[in-house]
């Protein structure tokens, strides 16, 4: 395996991809395009440039797959960056080795599956998507694209989170469920209503604040 990982946004969501990239044996080298940071190298990759540069870097076979670097304050720029680039440049995926993947699960490009996360059966994770610590996703679950879970996040059977929604560490969505695109969830929180309106949930049980 020598594959070369390129990431758009080197700050501390892109370095802990990295972190897995390599420390998992997923690429066996990172670089990093960034528009803010002027270093030339962070965590000991290279810093190939700002986002313009990808295109070309890619051609120049600077690297090989790309993955977005940001996490949930800017979902819809990390949306943007993929759809700039989906059917240019190929993506990749991570699924930490410490991960149980049923077998009929299907994991989309783009994701990163942080360690001890759990997914289901016929379960759907859609492009773009970050699931981090330990999370569990039951059964015929469907989770949107470009949204981000954060750690613990517990997930019944049935449920589909529609995109770019942020769930918070710790928050459960009962079963049977859809949550509309755009929705935050609060840390803690438990989700038992369908959610039809964007907009930040907390609590238990889960409740609309603004
Ligand atoms: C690896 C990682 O670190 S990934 C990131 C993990 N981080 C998280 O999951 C954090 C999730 N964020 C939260 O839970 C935040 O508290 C948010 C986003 C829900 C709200 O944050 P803010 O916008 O700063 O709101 P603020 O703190 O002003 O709270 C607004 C109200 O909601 C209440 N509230 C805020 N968070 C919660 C919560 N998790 N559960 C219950 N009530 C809450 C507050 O008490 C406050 O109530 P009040 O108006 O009656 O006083």
């Amino acid at each position: 395996m020598s594959k070369t990982l390129g990431v758009i946004g080197a700050g501390h969501l892109g370095q802990q991809l990295a972190h897995f990239a390599l420390t998992d044996h997923h690429y066996s080298n990172v670089v990093f395009f960034d528009d803010f940071c002027k270093e030339p190298n962070v965590f000991d990759c290279k810093i190939l440039g700002g986002t313009d540069a990808i295109e070309k870097a890619y051609l120049e076979k600077e690297f090989d797959e790309l993955l977005v670097g940001i996490g949930y304050k800017h979902l819809s720029v990390r949306k943007q960056f993929f759809e700039n680039f989906k059917g240019k440049i190929p993506f990749g995926k991570i699924i930490h080795s410490s991960c149980q993947i049923d077998i009929t699960a299907e994991i989309r490009e783009g994701v990163v599956l942080y360690p001890n996360t759990t997914i289901d059966q016929r379960t759907i994770i859609d492009c773009n998507t970050i699931v981090n610590l330990d999370c569990t996703i039951s059964h015929d679950s469907y989770i949107g694209s470009h949204c981000f879970l954060s750690p613990r996040v517990a997930i019944a059977g049935f449920v589909k989170i529609e995109e770019q929604s942020v769930l918070g560490i710790n928050s459960t969505i009962i079963d049977n469920l859809t949550i509309c695109k755009k929705t935050q969830v609060g840390a803690g929180a438990v989700v038992i209503k369908k959610i039809e309106k964007s907009g930040l949930y907390v609590g238990n049980p889960a409740k609309f604040i603004r």
